[in-house]
């Protein structure tokens, strides 16, 4: 199970409303899961996604569960290709913090990085 987070090293930085968080990920081979060729599966993205949205609620705070975590997929996610995880608070309201997180790809262009998967969640922390 640890192997499907193989790679992935979390950085945070400081935001107004908590931290963002990301990672920079390149997938070893028994991560590169796609049911159609070239395209890495929805299901293990959104994994990824749930993943560090979790950590950047958590980073030196309460853990928080997911309540929903939205996911638009954009365009494929190459299986072998680096890819960048971002997740970031954009609202929080008491026990509720909204964020936002995206999956971004290296574009056409060099050092041009772009958003192949988008992500709005809602993650709620437990009761006190
Ligand atoms: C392929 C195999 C891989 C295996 C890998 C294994 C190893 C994995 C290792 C590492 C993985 C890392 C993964 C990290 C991810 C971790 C995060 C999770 O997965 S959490 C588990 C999933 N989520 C749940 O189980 C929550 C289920 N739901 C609940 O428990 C409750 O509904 C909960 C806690 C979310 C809220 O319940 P309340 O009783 O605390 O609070 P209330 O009063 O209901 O809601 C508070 C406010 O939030 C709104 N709210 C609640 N749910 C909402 C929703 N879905 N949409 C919109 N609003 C919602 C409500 O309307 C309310 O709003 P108002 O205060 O009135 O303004």
């Amino acid at each position: 199970m640890r192997s499907l987070f193989e790679g992935y090293r979390p950085t945070f930085k400081p935001h107004s409303l908590g931290y963002e968080a990301e990672s920079l990920l390149l997938l070893t081979p028994s991560q590169q899961m796609c049911y159609y060729d070239g395209k890495l599966f929805g299901g293990y993205i959104a994994l990824l996604m749930d993943r560090i949205l979790a950590d950047c609620c958590k980073h030196k705070d309460k853990p928080a569960f997911t309540a929903y975590l939205n996911t638009s997929f954009n365009h494929s996610v190459p299986p072998s290709g680096p890819m960048l995880l971002r997740a970031w608070p954009e609202k929080v309201e008491g026990r509720k913090v909204f964020l936002k997180g995206s999956v971004r790809i290296p574009g056409k262009e060099a050092h041009d990085w772009v958003d192949a998967v988008r992500t709005d969640a809602l993650f709620i922390r437990p009761k006190p």
